[in-house]
């Protein structure tokens, strides 16, 4: 909360050299605007930086406490399934991360890996395996999926009660339906709300955009947006006016897929900026030989944005943490309506 504080002096003491500069506009012939840049230019914004790692840390531990509390009474600890198809190096990253998060809080970790040529018949045999077994809290089918499954009937035949990714249509449709609650809201972009509450950003009444459409991303994050009370527009490919949009928003969440897409200068000055992406690029001086850098030119950004999301350690995280606390509530749920 500290740097919230700092980050208000610093608004604060803006606006003072603004009002206080004003006069001077009113006596002399200069004009407001030559007044203000050399003002601008001494003292540049610098966002705060929302530390999604370090949240996601707090988050875990929260979760940990409560799995230590419930899991006598309840009897075995909550479980989370997660299913593997192939070898693409960042799933099997991701689903490494997702297992070492899961012993970290005390869950139990089932993992099914298949083969790439595995068949639509096997994969949705898997999956209603981990639907009737009593153990397991949640279910994770690792995406992207080869070409030859069909994605959605696989999304689809995960029960509801563990659908921990928030895919299921009919997840989906109840986030979008006032008055309905979803069972699991889908992890990223809770992930994204979460950061925006714990770093203190009011929502309600703020202008809002999305840049992306995708479903599991870009759409459940405007449907939570704007269920918060945000009025909300979402940017996608064919949006002519895509910058003019993303200009006049207080919140921007980009989750497009395209490396440093939204660039410095559309980014309303004191808006909140949450990066969703992350994309490797070639850079031969890093250890891997690559380095992830999020769908916002951040540097630019962070230029003129209050508050900002660094890729990695921003919304990563908070998916994995996310993650955990769906299958926390769905273990709940389960071990209430024994
Ligand atoms: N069924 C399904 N559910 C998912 O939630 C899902 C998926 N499929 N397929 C792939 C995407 C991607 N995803 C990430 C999770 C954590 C980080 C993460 O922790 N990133 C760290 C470190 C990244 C690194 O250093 O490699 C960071 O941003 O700081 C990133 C990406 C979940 N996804």
């Amino acid at each position: 909360m500290a740097f919230l504080q700092q980050q208000q002096q610093r608004l604060a003491a803006g606006q003072q050299r603004q009002r206080a500069a004003a006069p001077a506009v009113l006596r002399s012939s200069i004009s407001r605007r030559t007044l203000l840049r050399p003002l601008a230019a001494a003292a540049p914004t610098k966002a705060g930086l929302i530390d999604g790692k370090k949240i996601a840390e707090d988050i875990r531990k929260e979760i940990a406490a409560e799995v230590q509390q419930l899991q006598k009474a309840a009897g075995r600890a909550p479980g989370l399934a997660v299913v593997l198809v192939g070898a693409r190096k960042d799933s099997e990253t991701y689903v490494r991360s997702k297992k070492k998060a899961c012993a970290e809080v005390g869950f139990e970790s089932f993992g099914t890996d298949l083969a790439e040529d595995v068949s639509q018949e096997e994969l949705l045999r898997v999956v209603a395996q981990y639907n009737a077994d009593p153990k397991v809290d949640g279910i994770l089918v690792q995406l992207p999926l080869p070409k030859h499954i069909n994605e959605q009937a696989v999304l689809d035949a995960i029960s509801l009660e563990k659908d921990v990714d928030g895919f299921h249509p009919q997840n989906i449709g109840s986030l979008a339906m006032r008055g309905r609650n979803p069972t699991f809201v889908s992890c990223t972009p809770k992930g994204c709300m979460e950061l925006l509450k714990r770093s203190g950003v009011q929502v309600a009444g703020k202008t809002a955009a999305v840049v992306g459409r995708s479903n599991i991303v870009g759409l459940p994050a405007a449907l939570l947006l704007q269920n918060a009370d945000a009025t909300v527009t979402m940017v996608h490919s064919r949006t002519p006016n895509a910058e003019e949009v993303v200009r006049a928003a207080d919140i921007v969440i980009a989750a497009c897929g395209k490396a440093e897409m939204v660039k410095g200068d559309w980014i309303k000055p004191g808006a909140v900026v949450i990066d969703v992406g992350i994309n490797a690029v070639d850079d031969a001086s890093a250890k891997r030989g690559y380095r992830l850098v999020g769908d916002v030119a951040f540097a630019e950004a962070a230029a003129v944005a209050s508050m900002i999301t660094p890729v990695p350690g921003g919304v990563g995280p908070m998916t994995i943490a996310m993650l955990l606390q769906n299958t926390l509530e769905g273990y709940k749920r389960r071990v209430a309506s024994r």
